[in-house]
């Protein structure tokens, strides 16, 4: 299977923090990857590395082929589909979600003077309807539930047709029937063979989707255990990840955790 991303040895510093250190991962078109950690392990930073919005300090990025700091990312970028909070929250309230999604093809948020072809149009609203936003084309972004606005999110992710989709956190403050809706809908995209390689970063193992095959655990920006999740997702590893005696319970494709 071919690589899309591959860490080599990578460290990133900021302000004299280190933040992520000596970080070698693979990941390949057909995996799906969970990232696991405590609060401020780097979780976060490590995805805005594969996303190309930082560079490492030290060691080699290397993302759908291009070596970061040898690459165009202007190139990159659209190939690469990003969903997560902070890039939310610069979507304008009153922008449609049609244009939310649309706007995906030009790296923007927030409709201009671009044109878009009645291609991307249909496109738009196919990938609407397939997380169930039938209908809420013309709605304003900000009216929507925080459970619709981020099932938008990942719409607009994949409008561009990615090679690898990147997920901060998408389950973060939603209910349990709107968190349970996403899984779902994460989980049967995450099983199609023709999806994109996924890295989705979660604080709760109750949040990985079903058809995820992958864990990486991060604690102080150095990786504890990375593997099959069969192999990662133990008591031990997620003990020795977050510090704090914890028991893992797997009950068919998805995990529970609580301390031992
Ligand atoms: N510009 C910066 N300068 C110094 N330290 C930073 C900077 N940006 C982030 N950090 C620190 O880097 C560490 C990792 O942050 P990051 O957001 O990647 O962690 P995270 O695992 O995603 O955390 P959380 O689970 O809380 O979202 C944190 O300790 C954070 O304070």
């Amino acid at each position: 299977m071919a690589s899309v991303l591959t860490f080599d040895d990578v460290s990133l510093t900021r302000d004299g923090t280190t933040i992520l250190d000596h970080v070698t991962w693979q990941v390949t078109s057909d995996q799906r990857w969970v990232v696991l950690g405590p609060n401020g392990a780097g979780k976060t930073t490590m995805l805005q590395v594969a996303a190309s919005f930082l560079h490492p300090t030290s060691g080699r990025a290397v993302v759908l082929d291009e070596l970061l700091g040898a690459t165009d990312v202007f190139e990159l970028r659209p190939r690469i589909g990003f969903a997560s909070t902070a890039l939310a929250r610069r979507i304008p309230g009153n922008e449609r979600v049609l244009d939310v999604v649309m706007t995906a093809s030009y790296s923007v948020t927030g409709r201009w003077n671009e044109q878009y072809e009645e291609v991307d149009v249909r496109r738009a609203e196919r990938v609407l309807r397939e997380w169930h936003l039938d209908g809420f084309g013309d709605r304003l972004f900000g009216t929507l539930s925080d459970g619709e606005q981020k099932r938008v999110q990942i719409a607009r992710a994949i409008m561009t047709d990615p090679e690898l989709l990147l997920l901060d956190e998408p389950a973060a403050s939603l209910d349990l029937g709107a968190r349970e809706e996403l899984l779902q809908l994460l989980g049967a995209y995450a099983s199609e063979p023709s999806s994109p390689a996924m890295v989705m970063v979660t604080h709760h193992v109750e949040e990985i989707p079903p058809g995820f095959t992958h864990a990486l655990l991060l604690r102080t920006g150095a990786i504890a255990a990375a593997g099959p999740l069969d192999d990662v997702m133990t008591s031990e590893n997620l003990t020795a990840a977050f510090g704090l005696a914890l028991q893992v319970t797997r009950d068919g494709d998805r995990f529970t955790a609580r301390a031992a």
